[in-house]
């Protein structure tokens, strides 16, 4: 394939930059760019051997120094002769070795494409090739586990598993269909009923993990609530490490949603501080209030804040009206002043209740445990898969439809042809989930998701 270039480090300056170029010309084109101290030439080397010298600016004058490390296909990641260059790692330096590279006649690398490559050689499934994705991104131990679990085909021999399930229906099907008819083997549609009912609960099983799967990805999305001056802000700057967001003893302090990606015990948090919700005639503080709205319907987690110095208003009841059927912890905050909340009316709204001093840092450990309680599943294992991302999400849906569509046939007596086809498009679903069989368009969606470099 065409040879093609990217820097695979971040672009930002570093102690070392790495260059990847991969492809047929990959190691020519790289001995127009360096020259080895010792007169050694790429061509000569073999597989995981490394060589220091120069290397070259498009007018051929020596640029940097550094290590060329040459992979002869298949042994590398695309499957093709590769060349890394690391250079040191400034900005301007690497940006200008990747011009030469350019300009020995590569094509810059798109996102994704050397692990596209290395999904087209065969290196890798699809699913295989998203841990990648997943594998970078994680921010903990147990991501990375999961990572690590995907990248060894976990939910791609899950999935496998399914469509043996399918692909035995079709089997019996097609017998039923060629036998003549006293030699029908015992096929009735009642025994494929009951042979697709457990692949329906695999399908059911396998997708209750995509909300566990998106947490592990993305985080939590946490929004903190309450009315105007209960601490919000505080509480935000505490869990965050920072002081991003505006304190004052002003009620209606914050307006613009703010946000920060924290890590709390096990649990990375999306988390949002906003304005305190209340009725006001301030045209922005009304805006404020409204993305606040906004946020609480697509939170995945509500830190619902109030202020234990003064007792509960109509501000804070109209709070409790709105809080959506989602995990809400309830946080007391203040607690180092004397109390003047009744608890009472807001313990039937939560199950989770904290009591904190925002300002002072207690009470951390207690939300840091409930949160943990709510999205920390202990008992979730790595090595069973998980659905990890959208688009296998909406694959296995696709398939349990069909074969929901094909029980249904069944039982309505239909002709068995009709459940044929409704299972074949069940098991292409599952074929486009793993990339055994998948349309260049969702490929490239795929990658496209990716880094430039990766
Ligand atoms: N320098 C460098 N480090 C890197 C990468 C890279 O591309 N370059 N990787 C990029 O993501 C990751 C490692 N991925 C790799 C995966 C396979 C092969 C490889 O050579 N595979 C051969 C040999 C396998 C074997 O010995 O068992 C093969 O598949 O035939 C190389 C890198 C992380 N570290
Ligand atoms: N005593 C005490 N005061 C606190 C505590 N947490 C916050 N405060 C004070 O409460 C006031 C309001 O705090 P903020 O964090 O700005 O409150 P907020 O909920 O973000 O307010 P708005 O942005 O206006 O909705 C400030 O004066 C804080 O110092 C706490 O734990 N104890
Ligand atoms: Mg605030």
């Amino acid at each position: 394939m065409h040879t093609i270039a990217a820097i695979a480090t971040p672009h930002a300056a570093g102690g070392i930059a790495v260059i990847r170029i991969s492809g047929d010309t990959a190691i020519s084109v790289a001995q127009q760019c360096f020259r080895s101290t010792g007169g050694k030439s790429l061509a000569e080397m073999s597989g995981y051997t490394c060589v220091y010298g120069s290397f070259l600016d498009t007018a051929g004058s020596e640029l940097d120094d550094g290590i060329a490390t040459v992979f002869r296909a298949p042994h590398s990641y695309t499957g093709e002769d590769t060349v890394e260059f690391s250079c040191h790692g400034g900005i301007f330096v690497t940006r200008q070795l990747l011009e030469t590279v350019y300009a020995a006649g590569v094509q810059p690398a798109e996102a994704g494409e050397f692990t596209k490559r290395a999904f087209l050689a065969g290196k890798m499934t699809l699913t295989q090739a998203e841990a990648v994705m997943d594998v970078i991104g994680a921010a903990g131990k147990r991501e990375l586990a999961f990572a690590h679990a995907q990248q060894n085909g976990a939910l791609f021999h899950r999935v496998q598993q399914i469509s043996q399930g399918i692909v035995r229906s079709l089997g019996d099907l097609a017998a039923w269909a060629d036998y003549p008819e006293d030699e029908i083997p015992a096929v009735t549609p009642e025994s494929l009923h009951a042979a697709l009912q457990p692949v329906l609960e695999q399908l059911d099983s396998t997708l209750a993990t995509y909300d566990y799967g998106r947490i592990l990805q993305s985080g939590v999305s946490a929004v903190i609530v309450g009315k105007p001056n209960v601490g919000k802000s505080t509480l935000f700057n505490l869990l965050s490490g920072s002081q991003r967001s505006i304190v004052t003893e002003i009620a209606g302090t914050t307006r613009d949603v703010v946000e920060e990606q924290i890590r709390l015990g096990n649990v990375t948090l999306r988390l949002s501080d906003t304005a305190g919700l209340r009725e006001t005639e301030d045209v922005i503080e009304q805006m404020g209030v409204k993305i606040a709205e906004e946020r609480l319907a697509q939170a995945d987690l509500i830190l619902a804040v109030f202020d234990t110095t003064r007792p509960l208003d109509d501000d804070d009841r109209r709070m409790l009206e709105q809080l959506p059927e989602k995990p809400v912890i309830a946080i007391l905050n203040k607690s180092d002043q004397s109390a003047q909340l009744d608890t009472d009316e807001l313990e039937p709204h939560f199950s989770r209740v904290i009591t904190m001093a925002a300002r002072e840092g207690s009470g951390l450990e207690q939300l840091q445990q409930a949160v943990e309680e709510l999205f920390y599943q202990a008992e979730v294992t790595p090595e069973l898969g998980i659905v990890a991302n959208a688009r296998q999400k909406q694959c296995l849906e696709q398939a349990r439809e069909q074969v929901q569509l094909a029980l249904e046939a069944l039982d309505a007596g239909e002709l068995l042809d009709a459940v044929t086809v409704l299972l074949e498009e069940a098991a292409n679903a599952l074929l486009t989930l793993t990339g055994e069989r998948v349309s260049e368009a969702v490929v490239n969606d795929v990658f496209s998701r990716f880094c430039v470099g990766k």
